[in-house]
């Protein structure tokens, strides 16, 4: 099985295509005629641009819009790596489709649907292979049911997943990005939900980076100076005993990741596959990001950096990927919260874009730089 699923990504991959050039200089063009100091609009005008090579037209349109957040229950945190349990994931994803999540009420005022998807929480239900796949639509506010597994193993005692698990998890990923693509949606928020992903989070980046754990590692959700020694310790001796390859982003994934760092991941590979910007949330957002662009370098050029985490890695990781955020608020929240505030940027950026006069409107000669 694990042959078949890894076969059927790497045909996905291969699909991959660079963006549309053109259609980025045309925007550029475009913002370059308005009635403004050039570039003044700084990353507004340049992601605007970005959205257009990803569509294929300088006529952006952001209209229909969704955040998917990854649901997912983390073994590690028998270590007490965190302040909270697992049922605090089940709780908050519940909450995501009732629309009384933080994430939930900040996607409706930026008008986004929000597809939360149980991808490997601890609770009772029915594993990916037993569920058939909805025909039609995905329906928005409904916990999707993709469970991988009831949460990953305790990876200070082994392997988080299985290499088929995480593929699984990977191409839930991808089949729910070209879902909502075939649906009409113009872009992607990502986000998650999973106790402890903040562990799994800064063992992915300190392996994949080949960094020092306690520069990875923050207090996530809250912990105390002292939970958060304990942290730093647990994932320095997980790291020292399995030994994740530094050359296989997958094996990263498998030893000490988590489905729904796995599921983003696919999200991210899914833009590139179909055509959708991606935004990045917050840390464990990038993480996940970063698995996308070490297996599919062209992914990158999909994805749009929202804010800088406030956990300690947060700018390394945007630096690593090469992206810029949009914003910057010290949050350090998750579940897409970042993504989505920069989605009510990205509209106003999108406004003066459609609706403002340019030079030739105002008949002024259009200045050149002295
Ligand atoms: C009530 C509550 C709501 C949340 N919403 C997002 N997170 C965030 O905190 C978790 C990661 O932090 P750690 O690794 O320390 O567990 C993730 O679920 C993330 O989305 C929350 C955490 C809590 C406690
Ligand atoms: O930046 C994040 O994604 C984050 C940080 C802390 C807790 N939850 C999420």
């Amino acid at each position: 099985m694990e042959g078949k699923l890894a076969a059927r990504l790497d045909e996905l991959l291969r699909s991959v295509s660079p963006v549309d050039e053109d259609a980025a200089r045309d925007t550029q063009k475009r913002w370059d005629s308005l009635a403004k100091p050039l570039k003044s609009l700084g990353l507004l005008e340049k992601n605007v641009a970005k959205i257009a090579g990803i569509h294929g037209s300088s006529r952006v349109d952001l209209k229909k819009r969704a955040l998917v957040a990854m649901c997912a229950d983390n073994g590690v945190i028998e270590e007490g790596v965190t302040q909270t349990g697992s049922e605090v994931t089940a709780i908050v994803a519940e909450n995501m489709a009732v629309g009384s999540t933080t994430v939930t009420v900040m996607a409706e005022a930026a008008r986004t649907d929000v597809f939360p998807v149980d991808i490997g929480m601890a609770t009772e239900g029915c594993l990916l292979e037993g569920v058939p796949k909805e025909e039609g639509e995905l329906l928005s506010r409904t916990l999707l049911p993709r469970k991988v597994r009831r949460g990953t193993r305790n990876f200070a005692k082994g392997p988080a997943m299985t290499r088929e698990e995480a593929l699984r998890a990977v191409l839930v990923g991808i089949e729910i990005a070209g879902r909502l693509k075939a649906q009409g949606y113009d872009i992607l928020a990502t986000g998650e939900m999973g106790i402890g992903n903040t562990t799994t989070s800064s063992a992915v980046a300190a392996a994949l980076l080949s960094q020092p754990v306690e520069q990875m590692t923050g207090k996530g959700a809250g912990l105390s100076d002292e939970g958060l020694q304990r942290k730093i310790k647990v994932i320095q001796e997980a790291l020292e005993n399995l030994k994740p390859d530094r050359e296989d982003p997958m094996d990263i994934l498998v030893k000490v990741g988590g489905y729904d760092i796995a599921g983003m991941t696919g999200l991210f590979l899914g833009g590139a596959i179909y055509r959708i910007p991606v935004l990045i949330d917050g840390f464990i957002s990038s993480v996940a990001a970063l698995l996308a662009m070490n297996l599919e370098p062209l992914s990158r050029d999909y994805m749009i950096a929202s804010h800088v985490s406030k956990e300690p890695a947060g700018q390394l990781i945007l630096d690593e990927l090469g992206l810029k955020p949009m914003l910057c608020c010290e949050m350090c929240l998750g579940e897409g919260t970042g993504a989505v505030a920069a989605l009510s940027v990205l509209d106003m950026g999108l406004t003066v874009y459609h609706r403002m006069a340019t030079f030739d409107d105002m008949n002024v000669e259009q200045y050149q730089p002295l």
